[in-house]
């Protein structure tokens, strides 16, 4: 049983969230008989419905509004989190699988803007979760440091292309952190959704980054995820950035064991992240298209496609610049999601040079 405590905060949340306007998923798929089945019930690590919830209540302009603070937890509380997941994911279905893990023939994609009047730059990321540890809620400050010296110590012994260096937050100035923000290469600090979802906990602790001496693999420790393995450069030379990326998950997942599920796919915080785990973005340029910021969400949508600003996330574009992904990550491969975003930029191209 859940303590009453808690179930008075999870109550008050809950009435202060339906007298909302918000757009979140949460909100849409909280109904009462939700509510009621699920209210009283607990994983293994004692996190309840509040703890997956938390930060859709406090942030009302969240646009899914729910994390698992354990990997039990989709399963525990999946009358909310499979119906998020399908509305999400292009009607990933409570009884669907999603497919193995798939790469497919990296040189089969090309350069989406070999001239360079469109694409500033293009980004393939995929998360994973460390097997044996729990998401971010749920993790001690010791378990925080253990993962951080295996990640830095099992990066180390990257080679070629990939070799780099672990840079942990922890002693990091502030103005090292702030240009590596500026530049896209580092998460920014402070997220209020990770916050109110209580997974900044011990921060800076077990938090930090990896990077090649280019700038073009990069590995985030302890954010969001326990693992983001990053593939990014300037230009839109989609097939060397997927193609570096695919190198260093391949290497990397032979010295680190993740977490996979048979449905699920790999296993991720947020559950728009799960399955493949893939984002495959670019940052874009399209003055003619954006002129008119719904109708360039709605042709993007059209594609399957997500716009965000120029930092990422709950941004704002800045200089014209957008961030242009595949929404969905799990139902398809990993090729499919990324060839989902290439085909998609192709399309966006194609409509702007028309205009
Ligand atoms: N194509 C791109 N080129 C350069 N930078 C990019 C590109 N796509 C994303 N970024 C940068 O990556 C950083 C992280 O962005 P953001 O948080 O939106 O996405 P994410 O890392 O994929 O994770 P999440 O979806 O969990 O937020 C930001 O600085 C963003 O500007
Ligand atoms: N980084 C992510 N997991 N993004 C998706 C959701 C982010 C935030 N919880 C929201 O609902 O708006």
């Amino acid at each position: 049983m859940v303590n009453t405590a808690t179930l008075e905060k999870l109550q008050g949340g809950v009435s202060k969230l339906q007298a909302s306007d918000s757009k979140s998923l949460l909100l849409k798929y909280l109904t009462r008989e939700v509510f009621d089945a699920l209210k009283n019930k607990k994983t293994s690590f004692n996190s309840t419905l509040l703890d997956c919830i938390q930060s859709g209540v406090e942030n009302l302009d969240s646009g899914v509004g729910i994390y698992a603070p354990d990997a039990e937890a989709y399963v525990v509380f999946a009358d909310l989190f499979d119906p998020i997941i399908e509305d999400y994911h292009n009607g990933f279905k409570k009884t669907d699988k999603h497919p193995p893990k798939n790469w497919g023939d990296v040189e089969t994609l090309g350069n989406l803007d070999p001239a360079g009047e469109f694409v500033v730059s293009t980004r393939v990321r995929c998360g994973r979760s460390m097997e044996g540890y729990p998401f971010n809620p749920c993790l001690t400050e010791a378990q925080y440091k253990e993962m951080e010296d295996k990640v830095s110590t099992t990066l180390s012994g990257l080679e070629g292309e990939l070799k780099g260096t672990f840079y942990p937050l922890t002693g990091m100035s502030k103005e090292t952190q702030q240009q590596l923000i500026d530049d896209h290469f580092l998460f920014k600090e402070g997220d209020r959704f990770l916050q109110a979802a209580n997974a900044c906990r011990f921060w800076p602790s077990g938090r930090g980054i990896y990077h090649n001496e280019n700038k073009t693999f990069l590995v985030w420790c302890n954010e969001e995820d326990h693992l983001r393995l990053i593939s990014m450069q300037m230009g839109g030379d989609l097939k060397q950035v997927y193609k570096r990326l695919v190198t260093a998950v391949n290497d990397i997942e032979k010295r680190i064991p993740f977490s996979h599920d048979d449905r699920l796919g790999f296993l991720t915080f947020c559950p728009t992240n799960l399955g493949t785990t893939v984002r495959a973005s670019v940052h874009i340029k399209l003055p003619k298209l954006a002129a008119d910021k719904a109708k360039l969400e709605e042709i993007a949508s059209k594609y399957h496609l997500q716009v965000r600003g120029t930092r990422g996330e709950h941004t704002e574009a800045e200089g014209g610049v957008y961030d242009i992904s595949n929404k969905r990550r799990m139902g398809l491969t990993e090729y499919d999601a990324v060839k989902e975003m290439y085909d998609g930029i192709a399309e966006l191209i194609k409509i702007e040079k028309s205009l």
